[in-house]
């Protein structure tokens, strides 16, 4: 499994990431929501990986990406990015990312456009939640590790036709939860408590793509709505899906995503 070694000494770390498709193609990178790994692209990764050379990470703090000591922010999980282009030597690729991955794309599309072509902004919001909410849950895996924020995530993540239908799919979502770093985990929850990308939203000027559940109680409907009125000739898909919507309604997400980077 590589690693890519970023930052100077004071701030390195390593990054867990995996590649798939051929290096000649256009590259897109895919980023994980919280709580989540790389794995979570498993139902896209052949499709993509016919058409374009795919690099998924774990975003730090997850899987298994080191964690760096103390609070993350945004920009530290966009500067990620542009480190682990750096060390593929890529110097221009699209990016998708759910929720939380979908802020590092907000934060790349607004301050590093240079090296951004498409950008997918899934299931995500400029400002996601309350600082209040995120302070508590990070204070919480803290305090008490992460079964507390295991137990309730499928609610959180997937509509309960989804939960009874795909036990198996939705078991593994939660084994990978359960299993994070707490500190990892929390040092997310503190960069999701300080992230509010209202301000920069305008600034994003790759052509955009957003993805949103129609079902979705954490990042909704009209959240997508606010961004794509704001992001210039931003365009909008609708998927059958709750919060993860690329596990639930993996063949939508998977049409909507390629129809928009090979348009
Ligand atoms: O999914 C994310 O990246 C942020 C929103 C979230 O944490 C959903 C949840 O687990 O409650």
């Amino acid at each position: 499994m590589p690693f890519a070694e970023i930052g100077d000494h004071a701030t390195r770390i390593r990054l867990h990431y995996r590649t798939d498709g051929s290096r000649s193609r256009p590259c897109v990178v895919l980023s994980n929501s919280l709580g989540t790994d790389l794995g979570m692209w498993h139902a896209q990764v052949d499709r993509l990986a016919a058409d374009f050379f795919v690099v998924r990470y774990d975003t730090r703090g997850h899987g298994q990406s080191d964690s760096a000591r103390g609070p993350a922010s945004i920009e530290d999980l966009g500067r990620d990015v542009i480190a682990l282009l750096d060390f593929l030597d890529i110097r221009k690729a699209s990016f998708c990312g759910i929720s939380m991955g979908g802020l590092t794309g907000q934060w790349l599309g607004a301050h590093a456009a240079y090296r951004i072509d498409r950008l997918v902004l899934a299931d995500t919001a400029a400002k996601i939640g309350a600082a209040a909410g995120w302070n508590a849950r990070a204070a919480q895996v803290r305090a008490s590790g992460m079964d507390a924020v295991a137990d309730n995530a499928p609610a959180r993540w997937f509509t309960p036709g989804f939960i009874d239908r795909e036990p198996g799919k939705v078991a593994r979502m939660v084994a990978t939860l359960r299993a994070q770093d707490a500190e990892g985990y929390a040092s997310c929850c503190d960069a999701l408590a300080h992230a509010d990308l209202r301000e920069s939203a305008g600034q994003i000027t790759a052509p955009t793509l957003l993805v949103a559940g129609e079902f979705d109680p954490v990042t909704t409907v009209a959240d997508a709505e606010w961004l794509r009125e704001r992001i210039p000739g931003a365009r909008m898909s609708l998927v059958p899906a709750s919060h993860i919507s690329n596990v639930e309604a993996e063949a939508a997400f998977t049409r909507a995503v390629l129809d928009f980077l090979l348009a």
